[in-house]
């Protein structure tokens, strides 16, 4: 069994094309397995929507954090730049419903004073977050991506979130939110940047 972080560290150029052919047979089989008439008229296009809603909420899967992270301009600016709530969807693997909540997204530019755009962080959120994922994983990766290709001193990702597969099933906890948050470079050593990251973060900074 390969492991899930393998998993997910799959390069998009080893994933093979969207099968919408074989998502739309396996979403029929599974109208059947329910009790459900998949020709009566209103299941009929079914098959052909779930299909596409999956091809579009697993679009991550054959992206690369360093195709999003392009636009990358010397503002010789170091200082931390935090985007706080960013709207987060994505897809629980262990039950294939929506986990949603939001991100928070901040880093100290290199020495060079690499800089992303602002647009490109909420952007690199979704290449992780549109793919089958744990709330864990999806917090490392993001921060991994901006240590790595910005070359990044620090970086801090916060994610809170509410997963479906809590509140619609199972144990049935509506309102429970997970907090995750993942911490690199001097954002983990430098006791004051890590405090402001988090006041930014919590909004007690103004
Ligand atoms: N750590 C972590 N756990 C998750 C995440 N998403 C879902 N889970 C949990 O994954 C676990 C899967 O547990 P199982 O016992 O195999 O599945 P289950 O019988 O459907 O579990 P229940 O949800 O408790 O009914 C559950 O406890 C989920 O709450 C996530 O992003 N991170
Ligand atoms: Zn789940």
């Amino acid at each position: 069994m390969t492991d899930p972080v393998t998993v997910a560290e799959r390069d998009p150029g080893d994933i093979p094309d969207f099968d919408h052919a074989r998502a739309e047979a396996a979403v029929r089989e599974l109208l059947l397995a329910i009790g459900e008439d998949p020709d009566r008229e209103g299941l009929l296009e079914t098959p052909a929507r779930v299909a596409r809603a999956y091809a579009e909420t697993t679009a991550g899967l054959r992206m690369r954090a360093e195709d999003v992270l392009t636009t990358t301009f010397d503002l010789g600016h170091g200082e931390m730049v935090l985007v706080r709530d960013i709207e987060l969807w994505s897809m629980c693997e262990h039950h294939l419903v929506p986990f949603t909540g939001v991100a928070h997204v901040g880093y100290i530019p290199a020495e060079s004073g690499k800089i992303t755009g602002i647009s490109k962080l909420a952007r690199l959120v979704d290449v992780y977050a549109q793919r089958p994922q744990v709330q864990e994983r999806l917090t490392t990766q993001i921060v991994e991506s901006l240590m790595r290709i910005l070359d990044a001193r620090g970086a801090v990702v916060v994610i809170e979130a509410e997963h479906l597969c809590m509140t619609m099933r199972g144990v049935r906890k509506a309102g429970a939110r997970t907090i995750t948050s993942a911490v690199r470079g001097t954002m983990l050593t430098d006791q004051a940047t890590r405090a402001e990251a988090m006041a930014l973060i919590h909004g007690t900074t103004r």
